[in-house]
């Protein structure tokens, strides 16, 4: 492979940057090729991961019961999520669509299995989260994958996580990191839906940047 990325490849990964989109409603029945699904975890699992622990695995859901199972949890942590807001937030949440769990062809369980190369990690002593961050970077290496390979990906996290755990059998031990669904699209948005609804907008990013101290611009 060539060191560096002619003009054409650097503008591709950014397009796969700005274009990517979390889908919910866009979702079309047609089935994801075995070869297409095959690389897209082939680039969540050249993610970066803390001593190269690598500790996620990946659960490939296309059993619709088991797609059921999991969304009657849905609509029930949806409502309890729901209950959470007051007055038009409530009524603009509630006309939100936060899934896409049996519209999506497959869905896909990202874990993370804190114990998969030992008690003692290098880089993980002092900060005992990073195993987890790193299945959330095999996340979204597989999400820009997806969007480069014209598929939809969305993330379902109102789910209760024993619920989940239950359904698909994962063990005690093991985490889950991500709930996702994932299959080709009618289009992909411009802009996230979250902010074309209403509920939040992107924030500037010279707000976000700091020099040398917290808060000092
Ligand atoms: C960890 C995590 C968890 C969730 C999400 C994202 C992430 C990173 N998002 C998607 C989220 O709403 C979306 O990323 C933002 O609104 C920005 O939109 P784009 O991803 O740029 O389209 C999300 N969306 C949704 O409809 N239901 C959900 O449960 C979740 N959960």
């Amino acid at each position: 492979m060539g060191e560096s990325f002619t003009e054409a490849e650097r503008e591709a990964l950014y397009k796969a940057i700005f274009s990517r989109r979390d889908v919910r409603g866009q979702f079309r029945p047609d089935p994801v090729p075995d070869d297409v699904l095959r690389r897209i975890l082939l680039a969540a699992h050249h993610a970066p991961s803390v001593g190269f622990m690598q500790p996620w695995n990946f659960i490939v859901v296309t059993d619709p019961a088991v797609k059921a199972r999991i969304h009657a949890d849905f609509a029930q942590a949806n409502e309890e999520a729901a209950a959470l807001f007051e007055g038009e937030r409530r009524s603009l949440y509630s006309r939100l669509k936060l899934e896409g769990i049996r519209d999506a062809p497959v869905n896909l369980c990202v874990t993370c299995d804190r114990e998969r190369s030992g008690p003692v990690v290098l880089g993980r002593t002092h900060m005992p989260a990073m195993d987890l961050y790193s299945c959330v970077c095999a996340v979204q290496n597989l999400w820009l994958a997806a969007r480069a390979e014209g598929l939809g990906v969305g993330w379902v996290s109102i789910l209760h996580e024993e619920a989940l755990k239950g359904a698909l059998g994962i063990p005690d031990r093991i985490v889950p990191i991500a709930y996702l669904c994932i299959g080709s699209v009618s289009h992909f948005e411009p802009v996230p839906e979250l902010e074309t609804k209403g509920w939040r907008r992107r924030l500037d990013l010279d707000d976000l940047v700091f020099r040398d101290r917290w808060e000092q611009r």
